[in-house]
């Protein structure tokens, strides 16, 4: 069991929080923006950037708690920044999760309950697939990519970095998704997607 500290202070970091007590890790606060989450019932620690200062205080192992609703977020840059100053920021299977033998995943990358990751996916750094995601067989997903909750991937799929697949979206076996792409929530991604874009419906069709 490890001692850790989370980074961010919305509903993914309450969410993370959650998950680290009932794997059994001690959680010794949360950094946020400020100081709004009293209902973390977890320590507040100081602002996002307060892990420079904090460094030698604080426990070796951090957890990324800042949601991804869009393309662009800071959760790599985060990842960099505290693996470069020494801490370990490990993959999280929350304990509803199920996770097939040998499927890889990268740093400071979550699985959270009722999410299923079937054998031979590969999955990036810094990746969430969350509540009752399916992530099937063979899947690969690159660096900052959320699968939300519910989505479904089908076998074979690949996606992006920094890619956002909505809530409930569906993508056929074999699909392949470029970077930085957001699929809207319920979208049927039936196509290959080559160009960087929000898509959304059934099928699936860019419109920005
Ligand atoms: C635990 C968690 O909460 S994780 C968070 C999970 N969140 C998600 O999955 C959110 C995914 N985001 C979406 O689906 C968003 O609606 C987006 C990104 C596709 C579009 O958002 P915006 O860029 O703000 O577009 P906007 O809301 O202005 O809509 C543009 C048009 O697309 C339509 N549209 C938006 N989203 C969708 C969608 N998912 N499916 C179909 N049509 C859509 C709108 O009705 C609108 O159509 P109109 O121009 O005819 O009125």
């Amino acid at each position: 069991m490890s001692d850790f500290f989370v980074l961010g202070g919305g509903g993914h970091a309450r969410v993370l929080i959650h998950a680290l007590k009932r794997l059994g890790h001690d959680v010794h606060g949360y950094t946020a923006l400020s100081d709004e989450g009293e209902f973390m019932q977890t320590p507040y620690l100081g602002t996002d950037d307060a892990f420079e200062q904090l460094q030698g205080s604080l426990s070796s192992c951090a957890a990324l708690g800042i949601g991804k609703t869009g393309v662009q977020t800071r959760r790599l840059d985060f990842l960099d920044k505290l693996q470069a100053l020494g801490f370990r920021v490990p993959v999280i299977h929350a304990p509803g999760a199920i996770c097939h033998a040998g499927v890889q995943a990268g740093e400071g990358t979550v699985v959270l309950d009722g999410a299923v990751v079937v054998i031979g996916s590969r999955l990036g750094r810094a990746c969430i697939v969350n509540t009752n995601a399916t992530v099937d067989h063979d899947c690969v997903l690159g660096d900052d990519v959320h699968i939300a909750p519910g989505a479904t991937l089908s076998g074979g799929v690949e996606v992006g970095d920094h890619c956002m697949i909505g809530t409930g979206a569906n993508l056929i076996q074999a699909i392949r998704v470029c970077a930085d792409c957001m699929i809207g929530a319920g979208a049927t991604v039936v196509r290959d997607i080559s160009i960087p874009g929000v898509y959304v419906g059934t099928p699936a069709r860019r419109i920005a």
